[in-house]
């Protein structure tokens, strides 16, 4: 971090586009000098902004929905709250970066989809979880809290901040389970974008090697004539590989179970390689171990048997004892940083891989879908773990990826919305307050 950086530790430090003109929430703005009104928390619908917050063991994931249909503000909105909606939106999609930490993923915007009754698209934002107090600092001087009043919140953070968040900018979070918006999210997302859903055919060959759509909407297929190979139908495994790993075997909307996890994630991955390789940043690790040759860590099943384990079926080539090499001062000084960073990718990669096909054997599943952001920059892990599912089963389980990688817990929690929209009019009816429109209003909660 630059050392003017480090004097304003924010996530509000912006990085502007070309856009001289942007207006933009500079240091001096404090919108909280808008005065609240009364009138957006007395709708049942919350008040734009909609965000969904993920805080996870390492990144928070933070997704914004922009309206795109005329509704945008209720009649009764006062030219403040509408200018201050627009200060936040016209910061949060002209800049790509917020401060030294936070980036937008504009590759990953998603539009035309529908979120409480209303459309428009999904922006994707991530910072570091270290940065949560700044966050929370910089949106209680800026006064941002007011307009979100609602906050819907998934990841173990949305447990560890909700005093703070309560104490600090009086904002209530709306908790919901980090594995239930994950696999809510993976669903809404490859609804919207049928290129979402991919495969790494021919994972190993650098030549051949390509990825492949995997039409999602084949799993609602019934035309009998289409030769749109099958969709991810049910039942399906989820390996969610963030700080940590969590896997969840699907069997339909909302009837999943956590079947397995480890430790031995992409924390691990990102901690080895700051500890033995000097790495500053993820990004740099993965560039690290794309240089690396894991062999040269690695005790291999050739370098214990001369050759293949024909009896087990086990090829020569498999790693039989990660960093099993070590042990040799020799080869200690033979290994550099960057065969260290490959061979604690192989292991992690291996380890997931290993606990998935277990899992998919014992649950009796064969598309394995991986996410997280272990495999953000990562197509070294995603075809290696191609590589193994296919070669391990036989042909007959599948990896299967995903375009927006880590960010479907937050897209699941923003889609909870509807959740708390109905709380919301719960209460109203309860308390004698709903317009007429409000009483009948049905809305379903059944997700
Ligand atoms: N820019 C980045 N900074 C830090 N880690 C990154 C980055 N990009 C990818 N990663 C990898 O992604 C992992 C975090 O993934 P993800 O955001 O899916 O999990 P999380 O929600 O933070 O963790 P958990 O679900 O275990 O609480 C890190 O451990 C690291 O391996
Ligand atoms: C603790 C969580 C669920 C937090 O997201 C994740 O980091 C995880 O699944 N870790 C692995 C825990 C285990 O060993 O099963």
């Amino acid at each position: 971090m630059s050392s003017e950086a480090a004097k304003q530790p924010s996530l509000l430090e912006t990085h502007q586009n070309d856009d001289d003109d942007v207006q933009d929430l500079q240091d001096g703005d404090d919108l909280s000098c808008i005065p609240r009104r009364q009138r957006f928390l007395s709708l049942s619908v919350p008040p734009m902004p909609w965000f969904g917050l993920d805080i996870g063991g390492t990144l928070v994931k933070l997704v914004y929905f922009e309206p795109s249909d005329q509704a945008e503000f209720p009649e009764s909105a006062i030219s403040g709250e509408i200018e201050r909606v627009k200060v936040i939106h016209r910061y949060l999609v002209t800049n790509k970066a917020y401060g030294e930490t936070g980036v937008r993923d504009g590759h990953l915007e998603l539009s035309n989809v529908h979120i409480n009754g209303r459309q428009g698209t999904i922006h994707f934002i991530r910072f570091p979880s270290c940065r949560m107090p700044n966050f929370i600092s910089l949106t209680k001087s800026k006064g941002l809290a007011y307009m979100s009043s609602t906050v819907c919140a998934t990841g173990g953070g949305a447990h560890k901040y909700a005093d703070i968040a309560q104490m600090e900018l009086n904002v209530k979070l709306h908790k919901f389970d980090e594995l239930e918006s994950l696999i809510q999210g993976i669903e809404f997302v490859a609804k919207y974008n049928p290129e979402e859903c991919y495969f790494w055919a021919n994972p190993l060959d650098e030549d051949a090697c390509k990825r492949v759509t995997w039409p999602w909407s084949g799993r609602t297929s019934s035309d009998p004539e289409s030769t749109v190979p099958d969709g991810l139908q049910y039942p399906y495994l989820v390996v969610n590989m963030g700080s940590g790993v969590s896997v969840v075997a699907v069997y339909g909307p909302s009837n999943f179970r956590r079947v397995s996890g480890s430790s031995i994630g992409g924390g691990f991955f990102h901690g080895l390689c700051c500890l033995l390789c000097d790495c500053e940043s993820f990004d740099d690790a993965i560039e690290l171990a794309a240089q690396g040759d894991n062999k040269k860590v690695d005790k291999l099943v050739r370098d214990i048997y001369g050759g293949d384990y024909e009896l087990f079926g086990l090829p020569g080539d498999t790693v039989a004892a990660s960093f099993g090499h070590m042990i040799s001062p020799e080869r200690r000084k033979e290994a550099s940083k960057a065969d260290l960073a490959r061979a604690a990718l192989v292991t992690v990669t291996n380890n997931i891989g290993s606990i998935a096909i277990n899992c998919a054997r014992s649950e009796q599943i064969d598309r394995i879908l991986f996410v997280g952001n272990f495999l953000r920059v990562n197509p070294i892990a995603a075809k290696s773990l191609s590589y193994a599912m296919d070669y391990w089963s036989g042909g007959s389980k599948k990896a299967l990826f995903l375009q927006h990688e880590g960010y479907f817990g937050a897209v699941g929690c923003l889609e909870k919305l509807v959740v708390v929209t109905e709380l919301r009019r719960q209460e109203r009816v309860a308390n004698g307050h709903a317009t007429s429109e409000e009483s009948l209003d049905e809305h379903s909660l059944s997700r």
